[in-house]
């Protein structure tokens, strides 16, 4: 019953959505705000979720945002619905339980013509875990190669979820909306939270705005929180005043109070995200003993290489640009660092290779440098022959060999979800990436497969060959469970003669001689001949296991347009133009930023 006591939250439902990529997330949410009146038609238009110019450009969701909205029941009330997104990726799949710690409950939405996928089957399994409500969803039911029954007996039997009356819609034709809705309202219960007892409120996600500083995503779990109150941010100890806070409908709007069971945005003049950090704990100056929600974890960079200025001239504007990113974004790690091949730049730690390539493209396109990368890398842990324990995440940064004791790479739990006839290929994969299986089991058409891998392998090009493998339907989920010792070493790469450390490499030991001479005839493609011989090494310590030579350049490369085809000579030259700007002067040879990468296109 809708009551007009402030402490009945029972017309409140707090719910995320777990879906795959491409699966109609953001679509469906897009509906609700329609249904619920939050927007006019033009504002529809865009897809208010995903708020980064990136993000709508590659589809994905990032960053968690959430949106609040007044919906009137059939049984005549009006409830509020507090929506949490989460962001779709592996990579991210920290903030995935983060927004989960928010919620009663959550809808898992499937797309009816592919069917269940890992990512989703792992992040319901966090909902479930932490004691959420899931509802099954079946979306895109206008297709005509929707195939509900079958992905309702994939949903029972490959999560163990009843879904026999999952409601069948279509985020684009708007079918089934309201019954979503409708069973979100019944099944999902309503949040808990004594409004009588101190503050402790959950930060869901914080980002920086030029404007605002720091605006932080929370639930309140009790209590209130009141424009003005000096609250005591849980992990870093520091005490701020709530200059505003209120909540997305979707629009930004401000309130006075937010109460226990409600989800809001809150400012109170913080500086930089890490002030703030996600999954973190508010309570009040005047209760430092509330106790933190459980869980907090400071999020660990699973993935490093070296970013550095292709002119050496940018890097006080990279520095600054770093500075600036980071602000947004906690979980990029960067330090200096300096490469005798490539000059003073930073090592950066990123959660996967896709927040990589973002944050490249982001450091590219909005901040107007031109980057040199290094190959990605995992962390690796070393016991030196004098029992010290490093972790390493730099190639070059490597004790001598003789002084490893043992080397430890990372290793992580993965589940593979693909169709029947595609499994061959998969498990072929696995095998040639170092994989050991450890469960397989046949649902319906598609073949669940548990392996462990290890993450070096996985960050490569895994996902990539994945796909190829399964003509696209295979799905990944993976998670780092430990370090455990491996038959490894560095590869050196020598260009004429001269070792360069940003090329230098970590592999198995049982890789070296196929993986060095490949990597050493990609080299041969990549780098331009130039007016002289140019030897290619691939080495371990001393020993040279490949080489290769890249001929000495004989003609000019216009001489061949000859005549008067003048703009095709321009065109010609303005292209090597644009390929000098990204190559680097290595000794007396150019290297490109290609050849910094090509580890990654090298199949084993
Ligand atoms: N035919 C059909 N297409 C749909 C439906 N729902 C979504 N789509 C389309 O599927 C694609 C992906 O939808 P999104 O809503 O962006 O998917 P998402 O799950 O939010 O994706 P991320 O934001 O990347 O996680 C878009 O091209 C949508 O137009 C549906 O019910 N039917």
């Amino acid at each position: 019953m809708l009551a007009s006591v402030s402490s009945d939250l029972s017309h409140i439902r707090n719910f995320s959505i777990i879906a795959h990529i491409d699966h109609g997330k953001s679509t469906l949410a897009d509906r609700f705000i329609q249904v619920c009146g939050g927007l006019t038609d033009r504002e529809m238009a865009e897809q208010v979720l995903d708020s980064m110019d990136l993000e709508r450009e590659r589809g994905i969701t990032i960053k968690a945002q959430s949106v609040t909205l007044d919906y009137k029941a059939r049984d005549g009330k009006v409830y509020q619905l507090n929506f949490i997104d989460t962001p779709g990726h592996v990579d991210f799949s920290y903030e995935v339980s983060r927004s989960l710690y928010a919620c009663e409950g959550a809808l898992l939405v499937v797309d009816a013509g592919q069917g269940v996928e890992a990512q989703s089957v792992a992040n319901c399994y966090t909902a479930i875990e932490q004691g959420l409500e899931v509802l099954p969803v079946l979306n895109k039911m206008d297709l005509p190669q929707a195939e509900p029954d079958r992905v309702i007996q994939e949903i029972e039997e490959i999560i163990g979820l009843e879904a026999h009356d999952a409601v069948r819609a279509s985020a684009k034709s708007g079918l089934g909306i309201e019954d979503i809705l409708e069973q979100l309202i019944e099944r999902i219960p309503p949040p808990e939270g004594d409004l009588e007892a101190d503050l402790q409120a959950l930060i869901i996600d914080s980002w920086f705005d030029n404007y605002l500083g720091v605006v932080s995503l929370v639930r309140v779990r009790q209590g209130t929180l009141n424009k003005g109150d000096k609250i005591l941010i849980k992990s870093t100890g520091r005490q701020h005043v709530v200059d505003r806070l209120g909540i997305f409908n979707p629009k930004m709007t401000d309130k006075t109070v937010l109460k226990a069971g409600e989800v809001g945005f809150i400012c109170a003049s913080i500086k930089e995200i890490r002030g703030a950090p996600v999954g973190d704990t508010i309570t009040l100056a005047t209760t430092p003993d509330v106790p933190m929600v459980p869980g907090f974890q400071k999020v660990k960079p699973q993935v490093y290489a070296g970013l550095f200025p292709v002119s050496a001239d940018d890097y006080g504007d990279f520095r600054d640009a770093l500075d600036k990113l980071s602000l947004n974004d906690a979980s990029l790690f960067y330090e200096p660092e300096s490469s005798d091949a490539l000059g003073f730049g930073f090592r950066c730690g990123f959660l996967g290779m896709l927040h990589m390539e973002i944050v490249q493209e982001r450091l590219e396109r909005e901040y107007d440098l031109d980057l040199i990368t290094t190959a990605p890398t995992v962390v690796y842990e070393i016991m030196k022959t004098d029992g010290e324990v490093v972790m390493v995440d730099n190639p070059s940064k490597l004790p001598a060999i003789n002084n490893i004791e043992e080397f430890r790479e990372p290793i992580v739990h993965a589940t593979i979800l693909v169709p029947q006839e595609h499994v061959g290929n998969v498990i072929t994969l696995c095998v040639e990436k170092r994989g050991v299986q450890k469960d397989m089991q046949f649902t319906g058409g598609q073949v669940s497969l548990v392996y462990e891998l290890p993450m070096a392998e996985i960050v490569m090009d895994f996902f990539d060959r994945l796909k190829s493998a399964s003509r696209g339907f295979a799905s990944l989920d993976f998670a780092f469970d430990r370090f455990e010792a491996s038959n490894l070493t560095r590869l050196d790469i020598l260009v004429n003669g001269d070792r360069v450390d940003a090329l230098a490499v970590i592999m198995h030991r049982d890789h070296v001689q196929r993986r060095g001479r490949l990597l050493c005839e990609k080299m041969k493609e990549l780098i331009p001949r130039q007016q002289f011989d140019v030897a290619v090494q691939a080495a371990i310590g001393n020993q040279v296991v490949a080489r290769t030579t890249v001929k000495a350049l004989r003609k000019n490369v216009t001489a061949k347009c000859y005549g008067g085809d003048v703009s095709r000579k321009k065109k010609l030259l303005q292209r090597q133009k644009e390929g000098k700007k990204r190559m680097k002067q290595v000794g007396s040879v150019s290297i490109p930023q290609d050849a910094f990468l090509a580890i990654l296109k090298v199949d084993s």
